[in-house]
């Protein structure tokens, strides 16, 4: 039996074992979506202490806390550093078959050589250990993304954003990875939401354009759009918590407009037929720059109103929704697709019983000489799991083809995240390995091993063009 977490951690067999560590385990890293800040890569930010890097902003160990009874005060409130340290260290314990368990300690381990077990009683030694590495230089943002052979990071970037720190880095001989943005554009498409008319004067300012009708907002969407391509976006990212099918002309979509700027909100059906026209006009635009579009499907945020209102979003009182999406999905696809302009694009759903309608659905739009050109994207958030990513690979493989998949992306707002790329990839190595012991594919190494590193990184880099 081997010992926790030690070398061939998730790799059981000679086949698995080579594949991790003779394939994958150096390969580089490309992370198209993330929520990392541009700015604090720029500046490279040092970080105070251990709770500083480790918890903050993780909404993923803040909902595990919660679970455990850690009240607010010591997660997200005015605790100490220190007491929010102790209060995760005696919470991990406790997460025992949560993939936390095993991401914290592969946080420790890689960056900072703790090999300690992450409890009560070693708590006082893993806070000393790490921050003194943490004040000894060379622990900084950008030393973490290099630390892990990050080749390139998107973030995930509002239209009206000015791009400052992108250009900074791209102009900074200092940093070798690329850091682009990627063009998300919700606010622009919650039309009911009180965000909207605020977001279109700040899309006024951006854009150097007033926006009093339909006509000008397109003009102005495809302006800013034009804007990122020229700092190196090539990817969009839509987080669609249902997806909206609803046809209308255009004449119809410029009296919704002209409705929600004057402060009215629209009904559910005009929302929907605002949603299609724009992602259908934007998508054009992405088709014609070779961009990827990006939609993940199905979450429900922000269930609680009081903790909404309290400490804002992104802050781990999100679940999965199980809204219908295969026509509708179908249907936006096909619009695009009719005039030949249905971009490369990766459907993520958050609800696992969506995985056999996405992986069919794209099936039915791939073509135009691109390998993989429709996606069916990694396990998401909630299914970001051990199980979740087993599940992804094998409902990929079954209805398409795992060897075009462009891989693992950390979705995440901490520079320790990178091990999730190891996780995913010693659980990928260990599948493909098992199919080779039992005979169900040939243990050929080099084919294998090309596979491999398809998915780990050959593939993305072909696919995204960045
Ligand atoms: O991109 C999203 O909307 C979600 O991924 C969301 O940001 C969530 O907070 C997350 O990061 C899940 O990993």
């Amino acid at each position: 039996m081997g010992s926790f977490m030690d070398e061939n951690f998730l790799l059981k067999g000679e086949i698995a074992q080579d594949l991790y560590h003779n394939y994958a385990k150096d390969m580089p890293i490309i992370d198209y979506h993330c929520h990392l800040s541009p700015k604090e890569i720029y500046e490279n930010k040092q970080f105070k202490n251990l709770t500083d890097i480790w918890l903050y902003g993780d909404h993923y160990k803040w909902k595990a806390m919660r679970s455990n009874g850690i009240t607010e005060e010591l997660i997200t409130g005015n605790a100490t550093d220190l007491e929010k340290f102790e209060a995760w260290v005696k919470t991990v314990p406790m997460t025992l078959g949560n993939p936390l368990y095993h991401w914290s300690h592969l946080e420790l381990q890689r960056y900072f050589g703790v090999d300690e077990i992450i409890k009560e009683s070693n708590a006082a030694v893993i806070w000393e250990k790490v921050n003194a590495s943490l004040n000894s230089g060379g622990f900084g943002a950008r030393d973490f993304i290099e630390k892990s052979n990050v080749k390139v990071i998107c973030t995930t970037d509002d239209p009206t954003d000015s791009l400052e720190y992108h250009l900074k880095l791209k102009e900074d001989s200092s940093f070798t990875g690329k850091v682009l943005p990627s063009f998300r554009p919700d606010k622009g498409l919650e039309i009911n939401r009180s965000t909207f008319v605020p977001w279109i004067k700040k899309l006024e300012g951006a854009a150097e354009q007033s926006i009093t009708n339909l006509d000008e907002l397109l003009m102005a969407l495809e302006k800013r759009i034009l804007f990122f391509h020229s700092v190196g976006c090539r990817i969009s990212d839509h987080a669609l918590d249902y997806v909206p099918y609803a046809e209308a002309s255009k004449d119809e979509v410029a009296e919704i407009f002209l409705k929600a700027i004057g402060g009215n909100n629209v009904t559910l059906e005009q929302e929907k037929q605002y949603k299609t026209y724009i992602i259908i006009f934007i998508g054009k635009i992405y088709a014609k720059l070779n961009w990827t579009m990006q939609l993940h499907i199905n979450a429900a945020r922000n269930n609680s109103t009081r903790m909404f209102q309290n400490i804002g979003p992104d802050t781990g009182f999100d679940s999965i929704n199980d809204s219908p999406l295969a026509y509708q999905l179908g249907k936006l696809l096909d619009s695009l697709d009719q005039e030949d302009a249905l971009p490369k694009t990766i459907l993520y759903s958050l609800n696992p019983n969506d995985y056999p309608v996405l992986a069919t659905i794209m099936g039915s739009f791939q073509g135009g000489g691109i390998p993989g050109k429709i996606q069916f994207g990694s396990a998401w958030w909630f299914n970001d799991t051990k199980d979740g990513m087993l599940e992804q690979f094998k409902m990929l493989a079954n209805m398409g083809l795992l060897s075009r998949f462009v891989g693992m992306l950390t979705d995440s707002r901490s520079f320790l995240s990178y091990t999730r790329h190891e996780y995913f990839r010693r659980l990928l190595c260990n599948l493909i390995g098992e199919w080779a012991e039992n005979g169900e594919i040939p243990d050929d190494r080099e084919m294998l091993g090309s596979f491999i590193q398809g998915i780990c990184y050959n593939n993305a880099k072909e696919y995204f063009q960045f």
